[in-house]
């Protein structure tokens, strides 16, 4: 959620790295407004809540185990290597300090020098072999984490990749779902992190116990001190991670923009406007003066934590000298002996330095988790929105997606897209969606595609035998498996050419004879074979096999993907906009010559010449069908929507559409409808 700030009118009035109650001009003028989420939204979703002392309490273990679980069901010998290691290293520790008491108690016992070394040589021996065997157990912890933990990264991204990719399209389009998924992903590699961290923070506090063990057995009252020293470092360490949380949770759209405006700069197809329009020096100008907000709040952070810090570490001083004191009127008061008291200024030594990197280390830990708790959320709403993988099959001879009173209104909108539209589409047939910009045309191809489920009305798939299921009660991963889809953006991957067509058909082994088929159709087979590396060469340029395809050549590669998935109902909008003549006429036979082969091919498009020759067309108004059938029925209104643009386009050409229009071109030949229209 981000909150509008006062609007100026002539941002050029002000200088250009004015900061007005925090949003900088930059802000305003190309983001309309304040880029932070405002606290109602942090303490609303939930993340305050997250911060509280007992819920982190009740969730590191359960976080700590899943990344646990996760290292046992990914490598687990690797992980019960890091656990041993870990344990054995602890161990060694309060071997280490029982040898230096046995030492130390020798050292200060009566009797001549020699004697006293030679009774302490074993002891001496112990303390040599622990560290040692310490050295080895932390090689050996080392090397075994470092095998564990891409591996648990590995499996946590997957996990929440694969539930981000499983929700329903509208639900992406709800901002409190939207912004759940897109936290999730800032937590991938946290799992890693608190892998490598639970097992430090294990480490260190096995050796920690050892300590306390011994000294609690040198004397009780210098555990509370122990305990003295601590908590005010702990306390220090999570109040400085929820302070770190909360800004990156507060900051996280203004460092998006920030990495989009950097990005921007260097995408190949920004470079024309970057220079010419000089959009690469507001771009510039706009980073600097973004950056400097968010430096000003890293500066207010680490000023924060200082201030923390200097607290934390006052009291524990206070507390390190109140517990050498202790151990100083222990001592002058015959208490405790003088090479007990040794080890105990040893056993405190080590347990404040151990400490120290506790804190350090559950410090980084908390914060870990929050991010962490952030991606198992994305993936419980994920799953709670994902497309139900059970459902009912399509009837086995599909012919026709029925719509019936369809409504669909995006979340947030006021008006619907979709408004009761009806209508059939047909295999064999071509189906032409027209109608003007933003009327609902992509909106409905996507309703008949099952990517977005009706708000009001019903999808029927139905065989001739009047068999027949609803669109919600569909299986509809087998409903997928029936459509192919030529979106009016459809991604360009930055893979190889043959990857570009192949994908079409993601589920299935590649294969190359179809590839080409597919690009021979769509007319983009020779360019291909043509290409330095053929069907290896990667349309990317920067590659080192990379090349650079114009947009028709991209449109062509496009086209192909969705024929190569050879699906019985093709849905292509705007499949021509960026060819020249002769090939969009060659594309658009290619899928009149589809629907002859029994495939059902909707086409969204604004070239009505080629809609012309459809077998219906629909003309959505305002997302509303406001006229249907043929070319010569649609032309017989004269006052009608359809044959208003008909006309306005053939007059383009220097042609006019007589009140008795001609029949439309003949079918399959869209090359001559200027002609007939004269
Ligand atoms: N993701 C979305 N979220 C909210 N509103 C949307 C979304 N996509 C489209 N709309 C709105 O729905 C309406 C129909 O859009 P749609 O893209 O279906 O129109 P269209 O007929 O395909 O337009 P065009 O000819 O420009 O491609 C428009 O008012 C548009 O602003």
């Amino acid at each position: 959620m981000t909150q509008a700030g006062p609007r100026r009118d002539a941002p050029g009035d002000a200088s250009a790295t004015a900061i007005e109650d925090g949003i900088s001009e930059a802000e305003h003028e190309l983001y309309g407004g304040r880029l932070r989420y405002d606290q109602s939204y942090v303490r609303h979703e939930g993340p305050l809540t997250r911060l509280s002392f007992g819920h982190m309490a009740a969730a590191l273990p359960r976080m700590v185990g899943m990344v646990l679980r996760t290292g046992w069901q990914t490598d687990r010998r690797a992980l019960a290597g890091v656990v041993v290691a870990q344990l054995g290293q602890g161990v060694t520790s309060a071997w280490g300090l029982i040898a230096v008491n046995s030492v130390l108690t020798q050292l200060f016992s009566d009797g001549p020098t020699a004697d006293k070394l030679r009774q302490a040589l074993p002891a001496l021996i112990v303390l040599g072999l622990t560290a040692v065997v310490a050295a080895l157990l932390s090689a050996w912890s080392t090397a075994m984490s470092g095998r564990l933990e891409p591996q648990v990264e590995r499996a946590v991204s997957s996990r929440y990749y694969t539930a981000v990719t499983q929700v329903e399209v509208e639900a992406t389009e709800r901002p409190e779902v939207q912004r759940v998924l897109e936290a999730g992903k800032f937590g991938t590699d946290s799992a890693r992190s608190m892998l490598r961290l639970s097992v430090g923070v294990g480490n260190v506090l096995i050796g920690m116990v050892a300590a306390a063990v011994v000294l609690a057995s040198l004397h009780w009252a210098l555990l509370p001190m122990l305990l003295a020293i601590a908590l005010p470092k702990g306390w220090g360490a999570v109040r400085s991670a929820r302070r770190d949380y909360i800004s990156r949770l507060n900051w996280v759209d203004h460092r998006r923009a920030i990495a989009s405006l950097l990005a921007y700069l260097t995408r190949p197809h920004a470079a024309g406007e970057i220079r010419v329009h000089a959009a690469g020096t507001k771009l510039l100008d706009s980073y600097e003066e973004m950056s400097r907000q968010t430096e000003a709040e890293q500066r207010r952070l680490a000023r924060a934590q200082g201030s923390t810090d200097l607290v934390a570490g006052g009291f524990a001083g206070l507390a390190s000298l109140a517990c050498y004191g202790l151990l100083w009127w222990l001592l002058a008061s015959g208490g405790l002996p003088l090479a007990v008291g040794g080890t105990a200024v040893i056993a405190i030594r080590t347990s404040t330095a151990r400490l120290t990197s506790l804190v350090q280390q559950v410090n980084r830990l908390y914060e870990e988790l929050l991010f962490l708790t952030d991606t198992e959320t994305a993936i419980e709403v994920a799953g709670k929105h994902a497309i139900p993988t059970a459902g009912a099959a399509l009837p086995a001879g599909v012919n026709q997606v029925r719509v019936e009173g369809v409504s669909f209104t995006y979340p947030g909108a006021d008006v619907p897209a979709l408004n009761r539209v009806s209508l059939t589409v047909r295999r064999g047939e071509v189906t032409a969606l027209v109608g003007a910009n933003g009327s609902g045309k992509t909106t409905l191809t996507k309703v008949l595609a099952g990517l977005l489920l009706p708000t009001e009305g019903h999808v029927w798939w139905e065989d001739e035998n009047g068999g027949q299921v609803e669109l919600r009660e569909a299986d509809r991963i087998r409903l997928f498996a029936a459509v192919g889809l030529l979106a009016q953006d459809f991604p360009r991957w930055e893979m190889t050419a043959a990857a570009n067509v192949a994908i079409g058909a993601g589920d299935r082994p590649r294969d190359m004879g179809r590839v080409r088929e597919a690009a021979a159709e769509a007319n983009v087979l020779t360019l291909v074979d043509g290409l330095p590396h053929g069907w290896n060469s990667i349309v990317f340029k920067g590659y080192e096999r990379g090349v650079q395809l114009s947009g028709g050549q991209w449109q062509k590669l496009g086209t192909a993907r969705s024929l190569y998935r050879r699906a019985p109902f093709l849905f292509v909008d705007e499949p021509t906009s960026a060819l020249d003549p002769h090939a969009e006429i060659a594309a658009f036979e290619g899928l009149w010559s589809l629907a002859e082969q029994g495939h059902a091919v909707v086409l969204v498009t604004h070239r009505l010449a080629a809609t012309a020759t459809a077998d219906r067309i629909y003309v959505l108004n305002q997302g509303a069908v406001a006229e249907e059938g043929t070319h010569d029925d649609l032309m017989a209104h004269h006052d009608g929507l359809y044959r208003g643009m008909f006309t306005a386009q053939a007059a383009q050409y220097g042609v006019t559409t007589p009140a008795d229009a001609p029949l439309p071109p003949a079918r399959r030949s869209a090359t001559s409808v200027p002609e007939d229209v004269t």
